[in-house]
């Protein structure tokens, strides 16, 4: 399954809607054809962004299908860099469908909110396997 469409209120009664994916989705965007990334778990597709970010292609293309998180802040990238972001946003990775790809013993310790384990039962239940 690629991605999960989820939507809901924002709180003010304004409807929002998110497309949820898993790590080894991201993963397979790896090469200069389709390159995705993670920034603190949203998933940005900076194939278009490669030839210009001003940090060069080869460092977008290490961190290619990863999580980038840790490389984008050692950085210290500016506060124009974070308001670029915006631009290349296409979803967010769901902390549940990251368990999904987790090896067994460690699913066991993590811990949940309610509401967290609410909306996710919703995901499970979508699951094509
Ligand atoms: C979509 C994600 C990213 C965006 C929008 C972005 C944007 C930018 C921008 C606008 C700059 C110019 C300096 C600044 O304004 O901070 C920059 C520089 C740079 N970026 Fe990124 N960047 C991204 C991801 C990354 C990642 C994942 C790395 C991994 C190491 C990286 C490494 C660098 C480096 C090394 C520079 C040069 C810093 C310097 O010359 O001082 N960037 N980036």
């Amino acid at each position: 399954m690629a991605a999960v469409e989820a939507s809901g209120s924002d709180g003010q009664g304004v409807e929002t809607s998110v497309t949820y994916y898993r790590l080894e989705e991201v993963a397979k965007r790896n090469s200069l054809k389709e390159l995705w990334l993670v920034i603190h778990g949203r998933v940005y597709d900076v194939t278009r962004f490669l030839q210009e970010h001003p940090g060069g292609e080869e460092v977008l293309m290490e961190q290619a299908g990863r999580d980038a998180t840790e490389s984008f802040e050692d950085v210290g990238h500016s506060s124009d860099a974070r308001e670029m972001l915006k631009q290349y946003y296409i979803g967010d990775v769901h902390p549940l469908l990251v368990i999904l790809d987790l090896p067994h013993p460690r699913r066991h310790s993590l811990r949940f909110s309610l509401s967290l384990l609410h909306g996710g039962e919703q995901i499970l239940l979508s699951r094509a396997c």
